[in-house]
């Protein structure tokens, strides 16, 4: 990776798995959805796997569970429905920040990078979300998954974060805790940096193409400025 990190002046960084462990969020929200659709309860860890590429997919993915593809679509409008009813009901109740988030967040923005937010959770959880941890004083701008009109994996919410910066792709560096960040970051030509310890879809982050695996945000801090 030597090298791949000089002259980067802004960082974008995800928020579900890298920021917040969301998790248990998701979980009561999702069997709160089940529930009024007489489904039963469902385990943190199946969830998990179906986390990373927006709310739509994670209700057809849950759905998916029980019924065929015309049930899922049978029943969508009303699941979508309740679980957003219940995501906003509990947003950030369950969830907590990752080790060293506001040191890192601190950190980069100490060493003079602008930072942006960039996350497939919809807007609408995402706002108050950062907010209750502290989070949003950090950001100069935040896209969440229906910010724009592709999200992640597509590069288009990571170029449209370069065009609002004035900045170079290779001047932006991703961090993010999944294959989603990886592969916005590189088809946008931004380099990338992935944590260990989110959710990436059951599969071990090593398997992911990434410029380099920091342990936390601050080590990500830590080895930019060691380029710069
Ligand atoms: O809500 C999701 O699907 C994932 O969100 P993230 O992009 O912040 O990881
Ligand atoms: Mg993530």
């Amino acid at each position: 990776m030597a090298g791949v990190l000089a002259g980067v002046r802004a960082a974008i960084i995800d928020l579900d798995g890298t920021m917040l462990h969301t998790m248990p969020d998701f979980h009561v929200a999702i069997n709160g959805m089940r529930a009024e659709l007489d489904l039963a309860p469902i385990a943190q860890e199946r969830i998990a796997l179906m986390v990373g590429k927006g709310s739509e997919n994670l209700i057809r993915s849950v759905l998916g569970l029980d019924w065929d593809a015309a049930g899922v679509e049978a029943k969508f409008d009303a699941a979508m429905d309740a679980y957003q009813r219940h995501y906003l009901s509990i947003n950030g109740d369950y969830s907590t920040l990752y080790p060293d988030v506001i040191e890192g967040l601190a950190a980069l923005k100490a060493q003079g990078l602008r930072l942006a937010c960039v996350t497939n959770k919809p807007i609408a959880f995402t706002t108050p979300l950062l907010k209750l941890k502290g989070l949003d004083g950090f950001f100069e701008v935040v896209y969440g998954g229906d910010s724009l009109p592709r999200k992640k994996p597509d590069p288009l919410p990571l170029q449209t974060v370069c065009a609002d910066f004035g900045l170079p792709p290779a001047q932006v560096v991703a961090i993010g805790d999944s294959s989603n960040d990886a592969q916005a970051a590189r088809a946008a030509g931004c380099p990338v940096l992935t944590v260990p310890y989110g959710y990436n879809h059951g599969q071990s982050i090593h398997e992911t193409d990434s410029d380099g695996i920091v342990a936390t945000l601050l080590e990500a801090a830590r080895l930019i400025r060691s380029q710069n």
